[in-house]
């Protein structure tokens, strides 16, 4: 392997999956990195937060502390597209000010942004049998997260495997439209 000291300049792709918890954002994204033929990265929101040291977070700072995390994560995926890297995100839109922050940092041209949709009833049934999320976390977070409604393509994860899923945005990528969904929120802005 040789070293290189610089490589010719490129942005990366990133394949921005939103959804609910539950939805199906980390198994599609797990399809992907087998199926697409480039390198890509994973970078969900959860690992962030699994980086964060395990020190208690005294109660009136937690809201601080996790919007310094959402806010670095944002960055994170930024910097290394930036770099040239492909990124898949997987992140839950709960919060107008994520979109906003996303809509500020990432090149909205590379950016292919997946509404991954599942029904509340399976939903639900999901978080019963993971029992690893808190019960009605999906419910809460339905209505904001996907609140505009403008993507560049949708799943419904009720109804396909995350491998059909994964499939359907690798053969939408070669002739993907413009305006992209995040030049048209952009615009809109
Ligand atoms: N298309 C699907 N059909 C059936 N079950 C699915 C499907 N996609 C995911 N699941 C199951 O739903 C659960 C949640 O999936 P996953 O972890 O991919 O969701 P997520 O959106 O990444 O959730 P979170 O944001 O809470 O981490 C898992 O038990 C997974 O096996």
């Amino acid at each position: 392997m040789e070293h290189l000291d610089s490589v010719p300049p490129r942005r990366g792709l990133v394949i921005f999956l939103n959804g609910t918890s539950s939805s199906g954002k980390s198994s599609i994204a797990a399809e992907l990195l087998r199926i697409l033929d480039e390198p890509y990265f994973h970078m969900p929101v959860d690992a962030f937060h699994a980086m964060r040291s395990r020190a208690e977070i005294p109660p009136d700072r937690l809201d601080t502390v996790l919007h310094r995390t959402w806010q670095g994560y944002h960055r994170a995926v930024a910097g290394m597209a930036a770099a040239g890297n492909n990124v898949v995100m997987d992140h839950v839109l709960s919060a107008e000010w994520r979109l906003t922050d996303c809509l500020s940092l990432f090149v909205p041209q590379d950016v292919v942004f997946v509404g991954v949709h599942c029904p509340l009833e399976e939903l639900e049934r999901r978080e019963r049998e993971r029992g690893d999320r808190p019960s009605g976390l999906a419910a809460r977070q339905l209505a904001q997260v996907h609140a505009r409604g403008v993507y560049d393509i949708e799943c419904d994860t009720g109804s396909s495997t995350p491998r059909a899923c994964a499939g359907r945005i690798k053969d939408f990528l070669p002739a993907r439209p413009t305006p992209t969904a995040f030049q048209r929120l952009r615009a809109a802005r």
